[in-house]
């Protein structure tokens, strides 16, 4: 494995996209790199799994405040799992010279930012969807981190851990999940022959995160996928006062598969953006409503509603219909911060647009 493949660069010439290709080309003296840690004063980058440093980025990604001409979009600025091109030697002088385009992204919705979206992590193949079968079971809020990332291209993965534990029932839990169509796995976390269900996913060069709320058992699982203590887990942490924010943060975890674990704060609160399509993650949902009477019906009182037959009938879950509908009105919501932030933006052109012709009137051309 070379320094580069342990943080999940998996190209060859042959391979190489060519739009890389061509920035490689354009760039001889840079080398490739990862960002793994974004922050306001900069980029740290990894050339290696045990080596992060901080690197100069290009002036046009320092974050400007408002939509000032030219200023580039939010998307547009590298983020964390971005491969960029660098020159200068770690670890004091190295400079981003280019940002490759990305296979992934996973995004958010920023609001009370002017910007319209964020993204959170690129150029990720799957994302494990953590929960344990304990209290924290909760398949409304699987449902909500699958909405948000269908359509980022990054492939997910429901892993339910703690199914070692007194009470937790993992058929009934695969039960309650059986509407996804995406893989759902029972595992004990602390159990390195269990955790080996997670494989096929983590062939070498291939980029992981973990999502799920505190507790849900991800440094767990990253540990024993590690072999080794390399984050500290609850159970360490219960006898510290300061709680959940001591964990040891590594932005990017080697594994020894090959693959790599890539962490990341902003994947802790995802909102939706507004551009998710709430349809396609509850296509079971969305065939049974083209058969009710009504073609806007909103499955709550109106007559001949197929979707509320089905639940009546007990074939569907009537809290998911109800996870469903409070989605959808939430990706509408954002869908209209959206539309009216966009519409802003446009209008604050045509008003500058007009300023520029207002003077060119008076003054001349410049
Ligand atoms: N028995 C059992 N315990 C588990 C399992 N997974 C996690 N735990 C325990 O659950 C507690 C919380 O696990 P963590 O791995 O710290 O959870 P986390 O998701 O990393 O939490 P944050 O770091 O707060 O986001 C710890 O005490 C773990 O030992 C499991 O599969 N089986
Ligand atoms: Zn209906």
């Amino acid at each position: 494995m070379t320094p580069l493949s342990a943080i999940g660069w998996r190209w060859t010439p042959q391979t190489l996209e060519p739009a890389w290709a061509a920035l490689l080309a354009a760039h001889p003296a840079a080398r490739p790199a990862r960002i793994v840690e974004q922050h306001r004063s900069g980029y740290r980058v990894a050339e290696t799994a045990d080596a992060v440093h901080p690197a100069e980025s290009l002036p046009e990604w320092q974050r400007a405040g408002s939509y000032r001409k030219g200023e580039i979009a939010p998307e547009a600025r590298p983020a964390v799992g971005d491969w960029v091109l660098v020159e200068g030697e770690a670890p004091k002088s190295l400079r981003i010279v280019a940002l490759l385009p990305r296979f992934s992204a996973i995004k958010r919705g920023a609001a009370g930012e002017h910007y319209r979206q964020q993204v959170i992590a690129a150029n990720i193949d799957s994302v494990f969807v953590v929960c344990g079968l304990d209290a924290d079971f909760n398949p409304r809020r699987i449902e909500r981190y699958l909405l948000l990332v269908a359509g980022s291209g990054v492939q997910p993965v429901v892993v339910l851990t703690k199914s070692d534990k007194d009470g937790a029932d993992s058929e009934a839990a695969l039960h309650d999940l059986r509407a996804l169509d995406v893989p759902v796995l029972a595992v004990n976390a602390k159990d390195p022959a269990s955790a080996t269900l997670l494989q096929p996913w983590l062939d070498a060069g291939r980029s992981i995160v973990l999502v799920g709320s505190s507790g849900a058992g991800k440094s767990t699982l990253t540990n024993t996928l590690l072999g080794i203590e390399k984050m500290k887990t609850g159970a360490v942490r219960e006898s510290d006062a300061r709680g959940r924010h001591t964990t040891t943060h590594r932005a990017l975890i080697a594994l020894p598969s090959g693959a790599c674990i890539i962490d990341t704060p902003g994947m802790r609160e995802l909102k939706p953006t507004g551009e998710e399509d709430v349809a396609e993650s509850f296509a079971d949902i969305e065939a049974l409503a083209e058969q009710c009477r009504f073609r806007d019906c909103k499955h709550a009182k109106e007559p001949g509603c197929a979707v509320r037959a089905a639940v009546e009938r007990g074939e569907l879950d009537g809290e998911r219909v109800a996870n469903f509908l409070k989605l959808s009105d939430e990706v509408a919501g954002a869908a209209n911060q959206l539309a009216s932030r966009l519409a802003q933006k446009a209008e604050a052109r045509v008003q500058g647009k007009a300023l520029h012709k207002r003077l060119d009137e008076k003054y001349g051309k410049r």
